[in-house]
Formats: C-alpha cells, sequence, structure tokens
C-alpha cells in the first residue's frame, strides 16, 4: 500500500477548475499522486464513452505515461440528450443564457449531467472508464459565473444551482464527486488486493 501510494499518474486537462475540483474532492483518498498537466485535447465527437477513449489514448501518447482524464456532458431531455459532448461549444457561444433559452419552446426543462473518467496506464495500452450522473434542470442563470455552466444548472433535491451552492456541497453531489468516487474505489481496492501476498491469493483460491 505505501509503495502504491508514492505511484504517480498524470491528470491532463485544460481546465483549471476541473482540476480544482479534482483535488477538492479526491483529498487522501486517492492511492496515487495525481500530479497534473496542462493540454488542451482533442475535442473529439461521438458517443461519450468512445470521446473519453480517444481523449484518454491521445494523452497517454502525449504524457507517455500514465494518465487520468476526463469529459463532461450536459444533456437536455427535451433535446435527444443534446448538447451532450458538445456542450463547450454551446457554453462559448450561447452562455448560461443561452443555454436556459435553448429550452423556451418546451415544458421539460430536465437535464443530466455526465462526468467520465479515463485510465491508460500507458502508451498503446487499454483504457478504463468511470462515470458519474447527476439529475437536475436548466433554470434561469443564478450565482457566480466561475465555472462553465454551474449557474444554469440546478441539481434536483436542491433549491440552488451548482454556482450558488456552496463548494463543499456541489463537490459531494456532482458528477464529478460520483465518478472520481468510482474511480477512487477502483484504485482502491486495486492496491488492497496488490498488498496480498501471491502466495496467500492462490490459497485463497484452491
Ligand atoms: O462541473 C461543471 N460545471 C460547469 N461547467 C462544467 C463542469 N464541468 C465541465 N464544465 C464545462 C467545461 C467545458 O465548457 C464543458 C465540458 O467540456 P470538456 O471537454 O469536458 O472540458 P474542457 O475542454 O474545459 O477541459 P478538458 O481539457 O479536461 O477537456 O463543460
Ligand atoms: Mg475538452
Amino acid at each position: 500500500m505505501a509503495a502504491q501510494a508514492m505511484r504517480s499518474v498524470v491528470f491532463v486537462t485544460g481546465n483549471a477548475k476541473k482540476l480544482e475540483e479534482v483535488i477538492q474532492i479526491l483529498g487522501d483518498a486517492f492511492p496515487y499522486k495525481l500530479v497534473s498537466q496542462k493540454i488542451d485535447l482533442p475535442e473529439y465527437q461521438g458517443e461519450p464513452d468512445d470521446i473519453s477513449i480517444l481523449k484518454c489514448k491521445e494523452a497517454a501518447k502525449q504524457v507517455d505515461g500514465p494518465v487520468i482524464v476526463e469529459d463532461t456532458c450536459l444533456c437536455f431531455r427535451a433535446l435527444g440528450d443534446l448538447p451532450g459532448p458538445y456542450i463547450k461549444w454551446f457554453l462559448d457561444k450561447l452562455k448560461p443564457e443561452g443555454l436556459y433559452k435553448m429550452l423556451a419552446g418546451f415544458e421539460d426543462k430536465s437535464a443530466w449531467a455526465l462526468c467520465t473518467f479515463a485510465f491508460c496506464p500507458g502508451k498503446e495500452q487499454p483504457v478504463q472508464l468511470f462515470r458519474g450522473i447527476s439529475e437536475g434542470r436548466i433554470v434561469e442563470p443564478r450565482g457566480p459565473r466561475d465555472f462553465g455552466w454551474d449557474p444554469c444548472f440546478q441539481p434536483d433535491g436542491f433549491d440552488k444551482t451548482y454556482a450558488e451552492l456552496p463548494k463543499e456541497v456541489k463537490n459531494t453531489i456532482s458528477h464529478r464527486y460520483r465518478a472520481l468516487t468510482a474511480m477512487s474505489e477502483h484504485f482502491t481496492s486495486q492496491a488492497h488486493d496488490n498488498g496480498i501476498p501471491e502466495s496467500k491469493k492462490k490459497k485463497h483460491d484452491e
């Protein structure tokens, strides 16, 4: 476990706010040392899983070592789950106000945020995915503007938008929190497994 704890993995992202949340959420609960590297990876098209796999493989190629990447989608039910992975461009051009207005002609304002973390141990290696979803709805923007579409996403069970909620609250209910929990649990149990001597493992199987 101690040796595992020293192993490092590079989190590749061009988004400082994402990195900030990942560090806050993970705390000490991750058995690898997280090192960040700012690279603007290509914005691939397609289904979320395929995008995350392509993104992670490209990061592993560029870093030439173990990497983690993350891709976030915001899906509007009334629009057949679009913008989905293309939310970055919609947000860029329309801002949170425009995202809200996109649903003006629809009664259904429900939306869900999907976060996919992808891990790849190195160049040409397979990619593992960990997903987290938060359900909510698209509202007229409220709250600080420091992170993306946070002002127009109100998670179910709350009367505040992600932007209005204290960071500590967002970081215990968010799509990113859920995906990171899945990834942490996976690596923590793997680290424990690896701590079991091979001889004991074999005995256990017999
Ligand atoms: O919790 C969030 N709350 C509000 N906005 C968010 C959140 N998470 C991502 N976002 C924004 C950033 C980007 O406009 C788009 C996702 O695109 P996405 O490609 O995943 O992010 P990015 O290009 O900024 O960073 P990266 O270099 O890791 O790909 O939604
Ligand atoms: Mg991106």
